[in-house]
C-alpha cells in the first residue's frame, strides 16, 4: 500500500431506498490512497448499488460520498477521467479490432493527460498488460469469453486511473486469467497507486488482493479490517503443529507469533514440521454473515470496531 494516506474513497452514513425498501443502512468506509478494498457479502447485500453510487451512476437516498474530494452526483468529466469503471457498451463494437478500440477510446484521455499521469496507457504496453497482446489485432466479436473480461479490464483502466471500480472482475475467468488478473491488480495498487474497490464472491481472491475487507450484509456494514484481523477477532484462535523428536504437537493459541518465537528459543533446530493455520477468511465471513442474519447481531461497523480495540 503507497505510503501517501490520502482518503480517496469517504462514504459516510450512506442510505439507500428502492420504493419503500431500504437497501442500505448508514453505510460508512473510507479507502486511502494505494489501497485494494474488498467489498464482500451475499447476494442482494448491497455492494454493485454502494459502487454503483460511487461511481455516479446512481444517486444515493441519503448520505455523504466522496470520490477524489468530489461528490460523485456532481462529478463533471474531468473527474470521471480519473476513474476505471468496467463497462459493457464496447459490446457493439464487435467489428472494431482490440488494438484499434483501445487505442480510439485512449484518444479520449490524452487532453486530461498530467506530468504525475501520461494518459492514455500506451496501447501496445497495455495489451501486454492484460495478457491479450496475440489477440491484439482480432476483432472483438472473435474473442473468448474470458478474453473479453480480459478486455474489460484493459478498457477500465486505459486512461491510467486514480480510482478503479471493479464489480466481480473475475467472473468468467481460467485459473491461468485469474491469477495474472491479481498480478495486475496488485501491480496497480502498488506500482501505480491505484485505489481499487473491488466486488467479489470468491473469498481466496479477497484474502490474496486486498489491504482490507469490508462486509456487507443486508445493506449493513457487519466489519471492516484486513483479512488477519478479522479472521482473528471472529475465530479467536490459530493453530500451530510441529514435531520434535519424532513427536506431532499441536497448540492452539491466539498470539502464534510470540508463541512460536518462544518455542525457537526453547528447542531450537530441534523443532521440525511447523505449521500455523489461521482460520480462513471463509470461516470468519460464514461466521459474521450467519450472526447478521439471524438477527443476533446488532453488529453494525461501529460495535465492530469496539470489538476489535
Ligand atoms: N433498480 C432497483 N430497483 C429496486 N431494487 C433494486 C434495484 N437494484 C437493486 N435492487 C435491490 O437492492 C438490493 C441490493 O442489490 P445489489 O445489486 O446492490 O446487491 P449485491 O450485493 O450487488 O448482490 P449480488 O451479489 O447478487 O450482485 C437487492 O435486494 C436488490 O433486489
Amino acid at each position: 500500500m503507497a505510503a501517501d494516506r490520502r482518503v480517496v474513497l469517504d462514504v459516510e452514513g450512506l442510505r439507500m431506498r428502492y420504493g419503500a425498501t431500504d437497501v442500505l443502512h448508514d453505510v460508512t468506509f473510507q479507502a486511502h490512497h494505494g489501497e485494494v478494498l474488498a467489498l464482500l457479502g451475499p447476494n442482494g447485500a448491497g455492494k454493485s448499488t454502494t459502487i454503483e453510487i460511487l461511481e455516479g451512476f446512481r444517486m444515493r437516498s441519503a448520505g455523504r460520498v466522496e470520490v477524489l474530494g468530489t461528490d460523485p452526483a456532481h462529478g463533471g468529466e474531468e473527474w470521471r477521467a480519473r476513474l476505471g469503471v468496467v463497462l459493457q457498451s464496447w459490446r457493439d463494437h464487435g467489428k472494431w479490432r482490440v488494438r484499434e478500440l483501445l487505442a480510439h477510446l485512449g484518444s479520449y484521455y490524452t487532453c486530461y493527460s498530467t506530468d504525475a499521469i501520461p494518459r492514455p496507457w500506451d496501447t501496445d504496453d497495455l495489451v501486454r498488460t492484460v495478457g491479450l497482446a496475440e489477440h491484439a489485432d482480432k476483432k472483438i466479436r472473435m474473442l473468448s469469453g474470458g478474453q473479453r473480461r480480459r478486455l474489460d479490464v484493459a478498457i477500465a483502466i486505459v486512461g491510467r486511473p486514480e480510482v478503479l471500480f471493479l464489480d466481480e472482475p473475475t467472473t468468467g475467468f481460467d485459473p491461468e486469467a485469474r491469477r495474472e488478473f491479481h498480478d495486475l491488480v496488485r501491480r496497480l495498487a502498488d506500482e501505480l497507486e491505484t485505489t481499487v474497490l473491488l466486488t467479489t464472491h470468491d473469498l481466496d481472491e479477497a484474502e490474496k488482493l486486498a489491504d482490507r475487507i469490508v462486509i456487507l450484509s443486508q445493506g449493513r456494514i457487519v466489519a471492516d479490517g484486513t483479512a488477519v484481523e478479522l479472521s482473528r477477532r471472529i475465530a479467536g484462535e490459530d493453530h500451530v503443529r510441529w514435531t520434535r523428536d519424532g513427536q506431532r504437537f499441536t497448540h492452539s493459541t491466539a498470539e502464534s507469533t510470540e508463541f512460536v518465537h518462544n518455542l525457537f528459543k526453547q528447542h531450537g533446530a530441534e523443532i521440525r514440521e511447523l505449521e500455523v493455520h489461521r482460520a480462513s477468511l471463509e470461516d470468519t465471513y460464514m461466521a459474521l454473515v450467519r450472526r447478521a442474519e439471524s438477527g443476533q447481531d446488532s453488529a453494525t461497523e461501529s460495535t465492530w470496531k469496539e470489538a476489535t480495540r
